[in-house]
């Protein structure tokens, strides 16, 4: 201010001081003595002082703010249900733990509509089957293990059952209407379509056998921090933390929670069903492969105290429609502080425009591929094998001169269901042509797919001293997905320090 009003006083003097009024203001009497001028001059002299003390002060701060890192962006990319949001739960459990378990309400009713959901694509297989238009296997290289169950085989207790289960659409609405306010844009986006609706179906192609699940939709969220208010009615009172079932309202006899439990024991005899079992394998359904899969823990998930756990909350499916964000700052030595930010984006094919804006000044891409994808189509597209996908993506990625300068990391995703798969002796080779005559164990192909993302990562960056950075992942599993994120975090800081010159 002293600066501004000296400043002033400067371009006064060379302008007509009659016609100023401040100028004339601030003109010292006409009958000043020696000594009012002597002190008048001393004051303006303590006051330059201090506004030059000031200015240094002002300049000093505007430097330190210029040396200062800044927050290290980090973005997390891969196809539709390849892990991303569950790379950032990890974060968050890992930066944030009290917030995260805050969250448990919202999760409850997720775990629950994924629950729903799996019942609803048993019940739909079912009824398909029972009407005869199941869509036949067609003939290809690799042949069903078992024959489809014929509608006889579709007894009347199954039939019995299929009609107890009914209520749990009832619950689907209810969930969903929580989830979304009626009458928004997001309900109609995110509606499930009617039970008996169209059939999921399984395709093949000459080289490759594929599945998606057409017209059968997945429940849609386009703001983490929007949707999780909508579950403040499951809310109690707002607390410090969720680790106390009392913060839930298991008392509202609205409670979709209510329903679930009843249904229990029915949807158990529905899994455990032989003839369900046989149907599902033989139209190659592998739901405990799928998303957002509880069948195993129907008794506890509908208990009616159930609360979610950490575990379950990864294990939860909720496909990202928007951007989510989570900052955290991290502590290096006592000296040092850095904020993070990790963006989260939706992967689905209809949103991946959405990611270029996030490419600029980005300190390091984490891109999950999930390599268990090598014998299911994409849902948005089922002629499109989700390997080849996320190989044609990573391609994309590891040559966009935009990102010459981005540190990439590659996590090689749900390597617990590729090995599943091994285990169930699904081959590699019959999906992916160029795989040979090698082994079909989970060393192998691991090893293989590192070389064939790590060639297409060396291609574009020749001569680059950076590392190849690839972990094998399972990203529902905590303590090790932490350990190796904890490595990722303390290679893109030395990174971000080198590209600041502060080391
Ligand atoms: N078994 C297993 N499941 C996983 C693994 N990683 C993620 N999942 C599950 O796969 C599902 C999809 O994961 P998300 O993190 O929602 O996928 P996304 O990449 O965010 O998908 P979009 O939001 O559609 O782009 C969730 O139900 C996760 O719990 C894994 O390594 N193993
Ligand atoms: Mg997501």
């Amino acid at each position: 201010m002293l600066h501004m009003f000296r400043h002033r006083r400067f371009t006064v003097d060379i302008l007509d001081k009659d016609a100023d009024p401040l100028a004339k203001a601030i003109e010292p009497p006409p009958t000043e003595t020696p000594e009012e001028r002597a002190s008048r001059l001393a004051r303006e002299a303590e006051a330059q002082r201090r506004s030059d003390a000031i200015d240094e002060e002002i300049n000093r701060q505007k430097q330190e703010m210029k040396k200062a890192p800044k927050p290290v962006r980090v973005l997390l990319l891969g196809q539709s249900e390849s892990g991303k949001s569950t790379t950032l739960k990890n974060f968050q459990l890992m930066n944030s733990p009290k917030a995260f378990r805050h969250e448990r309400a919202s999760w409850r009713a997720v775990v629950q509509l994924n629950i729903v959901r799996s019942v609803r694509l048993i019940l739909e297989t079912l009824t398909e089957a029972y009407e005869g238009s199941s869509t036949p296997t067609p003939s290809s290289p690799i042949e069903a293990r078992v024959p489809s169950p014929t509608p006889t085989a579709i007894t009347a207790e199954l039939l019995r059952l299929r009609m107890r289960l009914l209520p749990l659409q009832q619950v689907e609405e209810v969930l969903l209407r929580k989830l979304t306010p009626a009458g928004s844009a997001e309900f109609e986006a995110t509606h499930l379509s009617p039970i008996n609706g169209t059939p999921y179906r399984t395709f093949r192609g000459s080289s490759t056998q594929i599945s998606g699940n057409g017209k059968f939709k997945e429940i849609t969220i386009n703001s983490t921090a929007q949707w999780k208010i909508a579950f403040g009615k499951l809310v109690a009172a707002a607390r410090d933390s969720f680790d106390s079932a009392a913060d839930i309202d298991f008392e509202d006899p609205n409670d979709p929670g209510v329903v679930l439990n009843a249904c229990a024991d029915d949807i158990v005899r529905l899994w455990h069903d032989k003839t369900v079992r046989q149907l599902l394998e033989a139209q190659r359904l592998r739901l405990e492969d799928m998303s957002g899969f509880f069948l195993d823990s129907v008794e506890r998930i509908t208990a009616l105290r159930y609360v979610p756990t950490d575990d379950d909350i990864l294990r939860a499916r909720l496909k990202t429609v928007g951007v989510s964000e989570h900052k955290f700052t991290l502590r290096a030595g006592n000296v040092l502080s850095h904020d993070w930010r990790v963006f989260d984006v939706g992967g689905a094919r209809s949103l991946r425009a959405a990611w270029a804006p996030y490419f600029d000044d980005l300190d390091a891409i984490i891109f999950l591929a999930p390599i268990s994808g090598f014998d299911e189509a994409l849902a948005e597209d089922p002629t499109i094998n989700k390997l080849e996908d996320s190989i044609l993506l990573w391609k994309h990625l590891v040559s966009n001169p935009l990102l010459k300068n981005t540190q990439m990391v590659l996590f090689l995703n749900k390597i617990d269901i590729l090995k599943a798969k091994l285990r169930a002796r699904i081959r590699f080779c019959d999906f992916v042509v160029s795989y040979g005559t090698r082994p079909n164990d989970y060393d192998s192909i691991a090893n293989y797919l590192k070389k064939k993302f790590g060639s297409l990562y060396k291609q574009t960056h020749q001569g680059d001293a950076r590392v190849f950075y690839c972990h094998c992942t399972v990203m529902t599993d905590a303590q090790t997905t932490q350990s190796i994120l904890i490595n990722v975090k303390d290679m893109v800081l030395r990174q971000n320090l080198v590209a600041s010159s502060l080391v």
